[in-house]
Formats: C-alpha cells, sequence, structure tokens
C-alpha cells in the first residue's frame, strides 16, 4: 500500500502527539514531534542566556547561532518512541519543563527559527509515511498531506491533562499556572504573523473533550483508513 503524509495540528495539550504516536506505531510510521523542535531551541536559547531580563528573546542572538543548533531523534529501546536530542545530548525531560513551556510560543513566532524548522521537518517527511504533530503541519509544511486533522477540547481539559501528565512524571505543577500558559500559547500561535496556528480548510477536526485515549486511538486508526483507501481508488 502506498504510504502516506498524515498532519496533526491543533492547540496546547489536546493530545495531538499521544495520537500522533499510537497511530504511528499501529502502522509502522515515522512519528515526529515538531513542539519538541521549537521546544528544544528555546531550551538551546535557555541555557545560552538569550533571554532578556525583561523575559524577551535577544533574537540576534539566536540568529547567529541557529547553525550551532543540532535537533535530532533517536529511538527509545525501553519506551518504544523516539527522544529529542539537543546537540548529542538527551533532552526528552528538561524541553517540558514550565519554563521551556512559558519561552516557547515567542521563539516559535520568529521567522528564522521557522523557516529552519520547516525545512528539517519537510526532510524528514520527503518519503512520506511519517505521523507529524505541530501547529501548521497541514497549512505550510506539508499542506498536501493525503490526512489532516485539526484536535482541540476546552482550556480547562487540556490544563487538566497537562497538570496530571506533570505529576505522573514527578515534576512540578500547578493547576492555574498551566491554565495561564495553555491560555497564553493558544493566543500567542494562532496571532503571529508567520504561519499562525489555524485548522486547514481540509483539515478534520476532532473535539476530544470527552474521548478516551482509545477512543480517540480508534477514531484516527479509521480516518486513515480511508485516507489510504482514497489515495487508492
Ligand atoms: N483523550 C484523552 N483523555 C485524557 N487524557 C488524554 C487524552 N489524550 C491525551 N491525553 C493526555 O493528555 C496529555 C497531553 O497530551 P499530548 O498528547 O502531549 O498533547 P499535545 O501533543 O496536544 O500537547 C498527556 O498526558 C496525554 O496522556
Ligand atoms: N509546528 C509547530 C509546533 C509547535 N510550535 C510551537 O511550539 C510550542 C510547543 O509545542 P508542543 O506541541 O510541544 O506543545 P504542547 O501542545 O505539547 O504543549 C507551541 O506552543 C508553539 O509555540 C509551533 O509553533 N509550530
Amino acid at each position: 500500500m502506498k504510504k502516506i503524509t498524515i498532519a496533526i495540528d491543533g492547540f496546547s495539550s489536546c493530545g495531538k502527539s499521544t495520537m500522533a504516536k499510537d497511530l504511528a506505531r499501529e502502522v509502522g510510521y515515522v512519528y515526529v514531534d515538531t513542539g519538541a523542535m521549537y521546544r528544544a531551541v528555546t531550551l538551546y536559547a535557555l541555557e545560552n542566556n538569550m533571554f532578556l531580563p525583561d523575559g524577551g528573546i535577544d533574537a540576534d542572538a539566536l540568529r547567529r547561532k541557529m547553525g550551532d543548533i543540532g535537533i535530532s531523534f533517536r529511538l527509545n529501546e525501553a519506551t518504544g518512541r523516539p527522544d529529542t536530542y539537543l546537540n548529542g545530548e538527551r533532552v526528552e525531560d528538561k524541553i517540558r519543563s514550565m519554563e521551556v513551556s512559558d519561552h516557547v510560543s515567542p521563539v516559535a513566532a520568529l521567522p528564522f527559527v521557522r523557516s529552519a524548522m520547516v525545512a528539517l521537518q519537510q526532510a524528514m517527511g520527503r518519503d512520506k509515511g511519517v505521523v507529524m504533530d505541530g501547529r501548521d503541519i497541514g497549512t505550510t509544511v506539508f499542506p498536501d498531506a493525503e490526512l489532516k486533522i485539526y484536535v482541540t477540547a476546552s482550556a480547562e481539559v487540556r490544563a487538566q491533562r497537562r497538570f496530571d501528565e506533570l505529576k505522573s512524571k514527578g515534576m512540578d505543577a500547578d493547576f492555574d499556572d498551566i491554565l495561564r500558559n495553555v491560555k497564553e500559547r493558544d493566543y500567542i500561535d494562532s496571532h503571529r504573523d508567520v504561519s499562525p496556528l489555524r485548522k486547514a480548510d481540509d483539515a478534520i477536526e476532532l473535539d476530544n473533550s470527552h474521548m478516551t485515549i482509545a477512543e480517540q486511538k480508534q477514531w484516527l486508526l479509521e480516518r486513515f483508513h480511508e485516507a489510504c483507501q482514497k489515495q487508492a481508488d
């Protein structure tokens, strides 16, 4: 069967990567978490003191260093899922911290950061057979993707999911702080000039506020089979 490209976009913390990873594993496709890439750039900027005292980013300093930022994914044999590496260091946990969450959206709004990440993502998906999740996959990275999904859920539901996740990993978590961050990122992500978050015209919308992980997995698998069938006809 011919491989297709699957783009999963939507708001923060609504379950995009959970469903994308599940599908990729089920059908033997490559999974790419593009949010992890923007988070890795942000971690680099934090570790290299590129944030100004007022919280803004020193964009010129980051632009000069973009060539030094190596982002890659390696399969974690224990989890069966890809881990994110920044210049050879495994940063999977560090990039999920609140500190990174609080700084990532302004970094992801910088045009030179986006063009570098989009080029990498397009190279990773060149041979199809990829499930990629993010904010602009169906609109900018792969506008011709055969299957596009746009996921939403209420901000409260999303914040609760992220809160539970951080707690279960033993990380610091405050519900109100997470809710504020989720809303703030949604706003910045959907109002930036370059590739703002929006539903592609041909994307299928899924509100998973009241769906279990198993139900959304099944739903996506059905959409996948439909898209493959359409491709074969
Ligand atoms: N339908 C669901 N019901 C409950 N929890 C979910 C559901 N989908 C995902 N989750 C959980 O919510 C958290 C955020 O999901 P994630 O896939 O990381 O979201 P995103 O990639 O959109 O940021 C994870 O802990 C995940 O296990
Ligand atoms: N394709 C993408 C993916 C993420 N991002 C940015 O990266 C941030 C982190 O993405 P993420 O997918 O890890 O966020 P969560 O939904 O997992 O919290 C987002 O809030 C966006 O600012 C983006 O701009 N474009």
